[in-house]
């Protein structure tokens, strides 16, 4: 479906922000098969080997906006304090026929369509850097204007790069943004901190890294690929009396551990997401 969704676009894909994420996604739609030629990219700071790169491929870069075709897609992929200096200048390209998708985290639907329009069709998503292997989670709102066709159209845009899930409540969107948006950094902290307890208890530190980025990406792997619950997953790891327990009873402190702590920390994200919304 994604596939042939995306060969057949009416217009072009406009992408305004070329950095971790909407470089990802890109890379994603054109591996996926969206004709280079239907792709734009609106950045003024990338860098000139990027641009050339893509320009290479087909894809135009920085055109003048007057030079654009009426997009089927318009996708914000810049920071959110950027947008309010960086979105007006995009409110002509966007006619009746375009989805405005954005992924800036805290940006909401009301304060989007107070630059494109009432009847402007824009849905918000929140994307996460997995994405850059095809192993994204995309959580979606949909605005009040966005048709069925236009929902497929994020979900194959969306689906290029990993799994999507639509919501109906967008007041959920700062607390899913602080689970899938900000989540895979929580991970690599995993990695990060089980490297340097290794070295505290005396691991060579390199050799510390190593072991603990493949155990943090091999027990990913396992989740992924076992239809277990993470709970059943822990517990065959826990054998009664051993270490996997020892280590536990500091990490599932009810007060002290992982739990509560991650509460808070998800807490902390959604109040920026919140703060962000301006
Ligand atoms: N990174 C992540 O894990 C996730 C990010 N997001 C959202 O994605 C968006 C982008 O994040 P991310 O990719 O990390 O950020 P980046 O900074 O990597 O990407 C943003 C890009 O936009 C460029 N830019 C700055 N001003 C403008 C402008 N006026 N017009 C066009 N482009 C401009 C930036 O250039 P320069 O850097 O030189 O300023 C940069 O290349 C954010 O809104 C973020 O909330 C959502 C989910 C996950
Ligand atoms: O940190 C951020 O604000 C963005 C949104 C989610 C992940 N990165």
């Amino acid at each position: 479906m994604s596939e042939s969704v995306l060969k057949s676009l009416s217009g072009p894909v406009v992408l305004l922000g070329a950095g971790k994420m909407g470089g990802a996604m890109l890379e994603g739609w054109l591996k996926l098969g969206l004709p280079a030629d239907k792709a734009v990219v609106l950045d003024p700071n990338i860098p000139a080997e990027a641009a050339a790169a893509l320009a290479a491929r087909g894809v135009a870069v920085n055109p003048a906006l007057a030079d654009i075709p009426a997009p089927c897609v318009l996708l914000l992929a810049v920071k959110p304090q950027v947008a309010p200096d960086a979105l007006p200048q995009l409110s002509p390209l966007v006619g009746p026929g375009t989805l405005v998708v954005s992924i800036m985290a805290g940006r909401t639907l009301a304060f989007m369509s107070g630059i494109f329009g009432a009847g402007a069709a824009i849905v918000r998503s929140i994307p996460n850097t997995p994405a850059a292997i095809g192993r994204g989670v995309s959580v979606c709102v949909p605005g009040p204007n966005v048709s069925s066709a236009q929902r497929d159209l994020a979900t194959a845009l969306l689906g290029a790069i990993g799994i999507v899930e639509w919501i109906g409540d967008e007041g959920l969107m700062d607390a899913a943004t602080a689970v899938s948006g900000s989540g895979p950094a929580y991970a690599f902290l995993l990695a990060e901190v089980m490297a340097e307890a290794g070295a505290a208890a005396g691991l060579p530190p390199e050799l510390a890294a190593r072991i603990a980025r493949a155990t943090v990406a091999g027990a990913g792997a396992l989740l992924d690929q076992s239809d277990l619950p993470a709970a059943t997953l822990r517990q065959n790891v826990t054998s009664p009396g051993g270490t996997t327990a020892a280590a536990l009873g500091v990490l599932m402190n009810e007060t002290a551990g992982f739990g509560p702590l991650m509460v808070e920390a998800v807490a902390a994200a959604t109040r920026r997401g919140k703060e962000l919304a301006g």
